[in-house]
């Protein structure tokens, strides 16, 4: 099949191109940009007028629940849902049952993934044995089965020890430790950020220590080993502080930001909605207000959803045994264009870096460049398309969303990742 997207602004910041441009693919490759293609070379034809087309989007952070968590996901539902929010890599958390800690089940995960047949799904390993926090997973194993990173995330590694001998086994593979920074001894039974909400609702508190307290100790011990250390979802000015410093004394320290932490703040639990429960917890408007002003001077490096689906009786229930975390594959583009480019006039150059460039160097993809002998690897927006988000649309299996009929401006409108072509649909 050749395939024909026309008249779309094709912009790849990492080749200094924003031009409006057609693309020919034809089994998978790109075989001619120009400004005008004949529309009797292709078979099928995609008019993309008014469209930013980017190189394929990467998620650094999702959770696809295979094996053991199939209810609430699948590999081939998650994979479908991350194409149809825009998506052509996902990296899949080890937080499975039984855990991704071994190199069979790396393979497994693979092998799952190829057969479903749509994002790419890049696997993280677990950095100890069943996440227990207590000896280092088998790392070099799972490295050779094509892990991009390891994590312990849903937990934070448990020990400086092991933070340290994790960081210095990663170093010669040059893969980053992805930490959760979550200092558990401050957060039992706590549902929601601390400050002025959580008093008012009477919910017991995370404070915003118990993040920056493990940021800390990771960056003192990565400086130290010189190794690379990531921060996953960063939610708090102070340990976005600590990262930019870091930066500035130049250690390899790299971070990533959800959609929903730059878009909401704790305010919205006065609703008691179970679908803004989620770790870490939605913090001040001045923790937010923060975050976009990373986003503006460069310290975030990545916007990652943490898609973390759930099945319905784990949210349908009162807010302090709810399970913690949002569905993000499909509400990300909207959201964030939205938010970022049309409420703060951040440039579509940047949102590209922070949603393709970056994490493609950080799991370090060779695809995404668009030019011609390159496979096809794009993902199609629409900046001005306002949609109503609708979750009947989603080829996610859950459906614990926060941002369920909100109307935002912004959409995917097509994802390409070789023969593999999916037309965008999250909303009226
Ligand atoms: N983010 C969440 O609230 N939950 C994640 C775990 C995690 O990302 O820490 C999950 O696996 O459900
Ligand atoms: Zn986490
Ligand atoms: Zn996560």
């Amino acid at each position: 099949m050749k395939y024909l997207i026309k008249n779309g602004q094709v912009l790849d910041p990492s080749i200094g191109l924003n031009k409006n441009l057609d693309i020919l693919i034809e089994d998978g490759m790109i075989t001619e940009i120009s400004e005008s293609i004949e529309e009797s070379k292709a078979d099928k034809i995609y008019d993309v007028k008014g469209c930013i087309v980017a190189p394929g989007f990467v998620d650094l952070h999702a959770h696809l629940r295979e094996p053991g968590g199939e209810r609430a996901e699948t590999i081939e539902t998650g994979a479908m849902s991350a194409m149809n929010g825009g998506f052509t890599h996902v990296c899949a958390m080890p937080n499975t049952s039984p855990c991704m800690d071994n190199a069979a089940i790396i393979t497994l995960v693979l092998d799952k993934a190829r057969d479903a047949g749509y994002a790419e799904v890049l696997p993280v390993g677990a950095v100890s044995k069943k996440r227990e926090g207590k000896e280092l997973a088998s790392i070099g194993e799972m490295v050779q089965k094509g892990i991009v990173a390891i994590s312990d995330d849903g937990l934070p590694v448990a020990t400086s020890d092991l933070v340290k001998k994790a960081l210095e086994y990663c170093i010669p593979f040059n893969i980053p430790l992805m930490e959760h920074a979550e200092d558990l001894t401050l957060t039992k039974k706590a549902v929601m950020n601390e400050g002025f909400y959580s008093t008012k609702l009477g919910l017991k508190g995370i404070p915003s220590i118990a993040e920056d307290i493990i940021v800390a100790r990771d960056i003192i011990v990565n400086s130290y080993v010189k190794g690379w250390l990531h921060i996953q979802h960063l939610s708090t000015e102070f340990s976005l502080n600590l990262v930019r410093e870091a930066k500035s004394r130049g250690e390899r320290v790299t971070c990533e930001v959800t959609p929903h932490h730059l878009y909401l703040n704790d305010s919205y639990l006065e609703s008691f909605d179970t679908n803004y429960i989620m770790k870490p917890p939605l913090r001040s408007e001045k923790d937010r207000l923060a975050l976009i002003e990373g986003i503006k001077d460069g310290t975030i490096d990545a916007i990652a959803t943490d898609h973390a689906p759930h099945p319905n009786e784990h949210k349908n229930c009162e807010i302090d045994i709810a399970a913690f975390g949002i569905i993000g594959f499909e509400t990300a583009i909207p959201v964030i264009i939205d938010l970022l480019y049309h409420k703060h006039g951040i440039p579509m150059e940047r949102i590209i870096e922070l949603m393709s460039i970056n994490p493609a160097k950080i799991v370090k993809l060779e695809e995404g460049r668009i030019m011609e002998g390159k496979k096809a690897d794009l993902t199609v927006l629409n900046p001005d398309k306002e949609v109503t988000i609708n979750p009947d649309y989603f080829k996610s299996k859950a459906r614990n969303t926060p941002f369920k009929g909100l109307r935002l401006k912004g959409s995917p409108v097509l994802t390409v990742f070789g023969n593999r072509f999916m037309e965008c649909r999250v909303g009226d």
